[in-house]
């Protein structure tokens, strides 16, 4: 006959069970902790700085076929939108782990569009984390790490509102069941931001995992900032850039002194911005139309950005790409650096430079290809001379070819430079959301310590 405990024996049972539950629990993390110190993207940004102190939960678990599966998450916070990327890695005992896949999915606009009313920014990063949910294993959940990096939108916010919004998401994030840390919800500085992109392109690429491989350099140009990275291969490079430029990354047990640099202002849509006589975050005074050369003549219309609406119209030269190169150098004079070595380095650009490079035929929308970088001063010499009478999509066209002509040039890229624009490499997006996220799931990965 069973024995009913009688109330005595219950009220015993239930701490003992909590402690069970609690003993197994430990042991379960313990258990992932010791398999996770196996060798891993060994990343320590140096001179960047990177945050520690995050606890040692690792995220694989055995798939049964002999390789351990993980997943981690990175929501990219950019100026115009909010992306998830859903990474699924595969890692064979004491080898570095392979991709095997990623989830992408885009919203717009972006986080710093809600400065005003926080509480509505929260729907749109409900709904991404829906698609996690239906792309991880339920199993997996609680130990697969989500974690939200913001750029130029949040830097360009004053500081309290850009908390106000990082601490709903962050709400957010920790009613949800993936792993969150104290840090999962930040603003990424700029240089973590390229370093990041550019370890993305060379894992793609493979020359992270070949170090006889020459790495590439990577272009992004964003709707706030700009990114510049690469790896100088000569010593004068090194002791000619300014402080801030030089930041020593270590991956896959190799130390890089990485040339690196974001530059905050100058991402396509802050740009426009300046061409256009505004100022960041305020509308026009007393409403006042905005008028540019680059603009088609007798254009008028509206033009939004940072959630202010502006009124905009296009003004007559006899030479429009002319007057309309001459306000863009105005804009840039004395804030971009140039090295000499841009000259010898193969480049990778994204963002939108790839979105202008199709939207005027220059590369394939969907498969991207290569250009010169004189291309974009052809384009834009012909965009600027025909815009009047040519049907364009967006009367942004001169304009935002000529901003990426001279910058290109600022960088001191000559015209018959090769780059390469691309959205995917074997179907991963290139985005620095990939190098973050070996970064962040490393820093969970090393003991917590004063030294990190
Ligand atoms: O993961 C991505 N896949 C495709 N395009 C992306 C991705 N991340 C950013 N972009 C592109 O970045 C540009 C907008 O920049 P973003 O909103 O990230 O500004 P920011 O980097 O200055 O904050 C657009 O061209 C958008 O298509
Ligand atoms: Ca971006």
């Amino acid at each position: 006959m069973r024995k009913i405990p009688n109330n005595g024996n219950l009220k015993m049972a239930y701490p003992l069970g909590l402690f069970v539950c609690l003993f197994i629990y430990v042991a379960y993390i313990k258990w992932h902790w010791a398999s996770a110190t196996q060798a891993f993207f060994s990343i320590t940004e140096v001179a960047t700085g990177a945050r520690r102190g995050q606890q040692a939960h690792s995220p694989t678990r055995p798939s049964g076929r002999g390789h351990a599966v993980f997943y981690g998450i990175m929501f990219d916070a950019g100026s115009t939108g909010t992306r998830i990327h859903i990474f699924q890695f595969a890692q064979q005992p004491r080898e570095t782990p392979t991709l095997t896949h990623e989830t992408f999915r885009a919203l717009k606009p972006g986080l710093s569009a809600y400065a005003d009313d926080a509480e509505k920014s929260t729907q749109g990063i409900q709904e991404l984390l829906d698609v996690a949910k239906q792309e991880i294993p339920f199993d997996f959940w609680k130990v697969t790490p989500l974690v939200l990096k913001a750029t130029a939108g949040l830097r360009l916010l004053p500081e309290e509102k850009a908390q106000k919004l990082l601490q709903k998401v962050e709400e957010v994030f920790k009613a949800s069941p993936f792993l969150v840390g104290e840090d999962c919800v930040s603003i990424m500085n700029g240089t973590d931001e390229g370093v990041s992109a550019w370890i993305t392109v060379n894992f793609l690429t493979g020359s992270l995992k070949a170090p006889g491989r020459s790495s590439v350099g990577m272009l992004d140009l964003g709707g706030g900032s700009t990114q510049i990275t690469f790896l100088p291969s000569t010593e004068g490079t090194l002791q000619t850039s300014p402080a801030g430029y030089i930041t020593s990354l270590q991956v896959f047990n190799r130390t890089y002194q990485l040339y690196s640099y974001s530059y905050l202002g100058l991402g396509l849509m802050s740009a426009r911005l300046a061409l256009l006589g505004g100022v960041e975050g305020q509308p026009a005074k007393d409403g006042k139309e905005l008028v540019s050369p680059c603009l088609p003549p007798g254009f008028k219309g509206e033009w939004e950005h940072a959630e202010v609406t502006y009124r905009i119209s296009g003004e007559k030269a006899s030479n429009p790409h002319e007057l309309c190169a001459h306000r863009v150098s105005e804009i840039l004079r004395g804030k971009v650096h140039r090295t000499e070595e841009v000259k010898h380095v193969d480049f990778y650009a994204f963002s939108y430079y790839y979105d202008l490079a199709a939207q005027v035929g220059l590369i394939d929308a969907e498969r991207g290809g290569s250009l010169v970088v004189g291309d974009f001063e052809i384009a834009a010499k012909y965009v600027c001379r025909t815009m009047e009478t040519h049907t364009q999509s967006s009367p942004f066209v001169c304009m935002d070819l000529t901003y990426v002509s001279l910058l290109l040039q600022e960088f001191g890229f000559p015209g018959n430079r090769v780059l390469k624009l691309t959205r995917k490499i074997d179907n991963i997006e290139t985005s620095w959301a990939l190098g973050a996220i070996f970064h962040y799931i490393d820093s969970l990965r090393r003991p917590k310590g004063p030294a990190n």
